[in-house]
């Protein structure tokens, strides 16, 4: 099959790259010019393991090509992915406005029969608005199909969880179009769900806003655990037993990021409002998203006290480990309250300081040696769960910190070991452990709960 894929990001490049290596002919395209000189030369725009070493095999078998020459990839092709960014908009409605102007330029070089496939996230309705804007844009009577085809890949397992994909959903009522769509995913031995472009869409808000609440249902129960001293994690791990509950998505921490909860998020919040429905429980879950932060933040300010003139060791910049994604990152929430309550903050990551410092600035410091980050710190903050933050020496650790104190975002460390080490360890749900040293507190207290 010769395939076009219309923007060569995260969910792009690597479908586009999955495509080719099922077999077929694949034209990765972008406006951005860099980011495919770059691809020409070998380089790789994003973190994503095991990515590179599929696009330098599938581009040197010739299966794989990058081009901003879009018009010329529409028609070479005889299905095209759309895949542009649909970020948040200030209402919290997905900004359509790539996905706008990629029908539009495929309406325009519309040269015979194509599939247009959307494997943007998009609001419920949005095939069929790029059906009537490719229709608009068409010369002549040419004819198409357009078909929602709903991405639900992770970043940092995003080759895995394409070339293993759990299920495909292929939303059309065009059987030509399906049939085509099929045939591509033959390779991928999936369940095929066959619904129509409307259902299609939902699932894919449905999906994110599922495992969104997830985990602010545990999350809430986590700050619950703490009140009343039980354990999240041994919560998480007796309810997840449950096969109705399962136990992925109910790891408590510092909540979400990335870059797809939180704009999916608000988009089917804005979806349900306009459409006449007030989503109270989708709603909750957003706010109790962000609450962690805050939480987080009091729970330094609670173990230290006041935090002026404090220096604060961040571990972990992007939103989850193995990608250097920042969008929506803890980081970016925590670092700026820690620096409005006076702290100055020394931020270690493996792989997304780059992107961290295009939002952050000067607001802190910036190293890829963690152990640099900690030295002659007053507590360490983990945000990311990096192998390089749960293979930390501890004992290094407490040597190199002012007092050995860590709070924990994300629940990386046994309390028993914590606490033979003599550490003050607050995590996440999970009852405090007081070290042993004399916190230099101004209002005491060494834990929550
Ligand atoms: N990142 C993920 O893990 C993930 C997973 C599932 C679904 N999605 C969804 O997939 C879509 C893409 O997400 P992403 O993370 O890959 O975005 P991204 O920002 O990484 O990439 C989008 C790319 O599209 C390009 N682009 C924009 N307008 C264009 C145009 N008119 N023609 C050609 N290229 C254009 C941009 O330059 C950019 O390179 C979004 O709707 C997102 O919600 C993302
Ligand atoms: O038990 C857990 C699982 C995840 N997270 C956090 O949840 C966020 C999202 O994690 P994950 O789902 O692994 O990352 P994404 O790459 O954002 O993937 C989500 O968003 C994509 C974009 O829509 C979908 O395609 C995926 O199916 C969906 O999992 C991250 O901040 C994680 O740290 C937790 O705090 N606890």
């Amino acid at each position: 099959m010769k395939i076009a894929v219309i923007g060569t990001g995260y969910v792009g490049l690597v479908t586009g790259t999955c495509f080719a290596e099922t077999g077929n002919r694949v034209i990765c395209c972008d406006i951005d010019e860099e980011k495919i000189e770059g691809l020409n030369l070998g380089r790789m725009p994003i973190y994503e393991p095991g990515l590179e070493t599929l696009v330098d095999k599938n581009t040197k078998q010739g299966r794989l090509r990058f081009t901003t020459n879009i018009k010329e990839a529409v028609r070479a092709s005889d299905v095209i992915f759309i895949a542009v960014g649909t970020p948040m908009s200030r209402t919290g409605n997905a900004d359509l406005s790539f996905v706008k102007e990629a029908a539009e330029t495929i309406g325009k070089h519309l040269n015979g029969y194509k599939i247009i496939v959307n494997k943007s996230t998009v609001p419920v309705g949005t095939g069929r608005l790029v059906a009537s804007i490719v229709r608009h844009h068409a010369k002549g009577n040419v004819a198409f199909d357009v078909v929602s085809n709903p991405e639900f890949l992770r970043e940092g397992e995003a080759v895995r969880d394409t070339m293993q994909m759990e299920r495909a959903v292929i939303g059309t009522d065009s059987s030509r179009a399906f049939e085509i769509m099929e045939e591509i995913h033959r390779p991928f031995r999936t369940k095929i769900i066959h619904t129509s472009i409307e259902t299609a869409e939902m699932i894919k808000y449905a999906a994110n806003a599922f495992l969104a609440t997830k985990l602010s249902f545990i999350n809430d129960i986590a700050l619950i655990c703490e009140r009343v001293g039980a354990d999240v994690d041994q919560v998480s791990e007796g309810i997840g037993a449950d096969s109705r509950i399962g136990k992925s998505f109910l790891q408590a921490g510092i909540g979400y990021g990335g870059s797809c909860f939180p704009k999916d998020t608000a988009a089917l919040h804005y979806l349900a409002k306009i459409n006449g429905f007030d989503f109270k429980m989708l709603e909750a879950a957003i706010e109790t998203n962000f609450r962690q932060r805050e939480d987080f933040v009091a729970k330094i300010e609670k173990t230290l006290g006041s935090l002026e003139g404090k220096v604060i060791s961040v571990l972990g910049l992007s939103f989850k480990p193995n990608t250097n994604d920042v969008r929506y990152a803890p980081s970016l929430d925590v670092i700026p309250m820690l620096r409005e309550k006076g702290a100055m903050v020394k931020a270690f990551d493996p792989a997304a300081i780059s992107r961290a410092k295009r939002q952050l600035g000067y607001q802190c410091s910036y190293t890829d040696d963690i152990y640099e980050a900690i030295q002659n710190t007053d507590a360490c903050a983990i945000l990311t769960d990096w192998d390089e933050v749960k293979s930390l020496d501890l004992n290094k650790v407490k040597n190199l910190l002012k007092e050995p104190v860590i709070i924990d975002g994300r629940n990386v460390f046994d309390l028993d070991v914590m606490a033979q080490l003599g550490f003050t360890y607050v995590s996440i749900g999970r009852p405090a452990v007081t070290g042993r040293v004399e916190m230099k507190s101004s209002r005491g207290g060494n834990a929550n709960g």
